[in-house]
């Protein structure tokens, strides 16, 4: 039986990419395991699919002063110790890395193990815990073609994103009706991506009254930032996090406004959303939403507010310069030529060459 190990988490981000490999592995017989962090939300998503999952020691590397720099370095030791013994036990043909600190200590113990590995990048230039990791990979995929200038590596090639079949696969009148929607007004999903956004749910809470009067709302703001004086409010729905609902609810929203973590713009991409993209600020984060946004931004795929000029009133405009240009943005995303990297990257992992294991 051929036998693959996932990895990659923190954030969803790095994990749903890998749920829609797994779901074609799966049909063609593999064998699947599961390593991640205890903490980061990998277990919770990965448990829900009912694939083994084993967890390790995992160091943040941050860029920035913290106490905990000093601690991280024994914790990435730690984590390469139980992932190489992990791995001798599971005995994987291959492993596939999604990205995100938890995948350092998997890769290096892949090397010392002797088990090919292939990374994939979903971000336009590529996270730190895989600048590390790439130069003990196999193959690198990647999802926007200007990647490939950052990395410049032969083993490198553009697959695009993989994208969860059931996400393309939403119903919209089942979205309308668990919202208690109408069908007569246009609908606008917030998603400030997998932990919400503090910052854009405050600027949409300021406006509501505002936007409530031309949309009905879906808001999906994060864990632990629901606001219960607004539940009931006509027309205004909110959630903490979705799993098996998400599809119906992208389904029937005609407008998106989403932070620019390039696994959610794909998504929208494909299901042909317009998006106003309010990429993380390079103060919270090393930039990386910013450029994923002005990449789309460019191929006319998106609306781009950045977050130094977000206020309610610059918000109220933003949407409502989306909502003019919907039908010319909805033309130019029947050209993306992205589509759903799921079958490029199984066959990868297919032809990798599979040692004994
Ligand atoms: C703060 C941070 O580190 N952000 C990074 C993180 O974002 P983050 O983890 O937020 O990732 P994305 O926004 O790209 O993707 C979120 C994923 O979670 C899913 N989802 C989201 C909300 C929900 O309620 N239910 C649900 O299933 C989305 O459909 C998507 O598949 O990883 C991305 C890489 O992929 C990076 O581009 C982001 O910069």
């Amino acid at each position: 039986m051929k036998k693959i190990v996932f990895t990659g988490g923190g954030t969803a981000g790095h994990v749903t990419p890998n749920l829609a490999v797994m779901a074609e592995l799966r049909k063609q017989g593999w064998e699947i395991e599961y390593i991640g962090s205890r903490d980061g939300i990998e277990k919770e998503i990965i448990d829900h699919e009912g694939i083994p999952f084993h967890h390790i020691a995992s160091g943040k590397l941050r860029r920035y002063f913290d106490l905990n720099n000093a601690k991280d370095p024994f914790k990435v030791l730690l984590g390469i110790g139980q992932a190489y013994h992990l791995l001798r036990k599971i005995k994987p043909h291959i492993v596939f890395s999604k990205g995100g600190f938890v995948t350092v200590p998997v890769i290096l113990a892949c090397r010392l193990n002797g088990i090919p590995v292939i990374c994939h990048e979903s971000d336009l230039t590529p996270g730190l815990a895989n600048k590390i990791s790439l130069p003990f990979a196999s193959r690198i995929c990647v999802t926007f073609p200007e990647t490939l200038k950052h990395i410049r590596s032969r083993k490198a090639v553009c697959t695009g994103l993989p994208i969860r079949e059931q996400i393309l696969q939403g119903q919209a009148s089942r979205g309308l009706q668990m919202c208690d929607f109408h069908s007569n007004k246009p609908v606008l999903l917030m998603m400030g991506g997998s932990l919400g956004s503090k910052r854009i749910n405050e600027a949409l809470r300021a406006t509501l009254e505002t936007l409530l009067t031309q949309f009905q709302i879906i808001h999906i703001c994060g864990k632990g930032n629901a606001d219960p004086s607004l539940d009931g409010v006509p027309g205004y729905r909110q959630f903490e996090y979705v799993k098996d609902e998400l599809p119906d609810l992208l389904a029937c929203a005609d407008l998106v406004i989403s932070r620019a973590g390039s696994t959610s713009i794909f998504e929208f991409l494909a299901l042909r959303k317009p998006m106003l993209l309010i990429p993380l600020s390079r103060e919270a984060s090393r930039g990386d939403q910013i450029l994923n946004a002005e990449s789309f931004r460019k191929m006319g795929y998106s609306k781009v507010l950045y977050e130094e000029n977000l206020s309610p009133q610059t918000l109220v405009s933003a949407v409502s310069d989306l909502y003019e240009e919907r039908v010319r943005i909805q033309e130019q995303m029947s050209g993306n030529p992205f589509g759903n990297g799921t079958q490029r990257i199984v066959e990868l992992i297919e032809a990798c060459r599979l040692p004994e294991a």
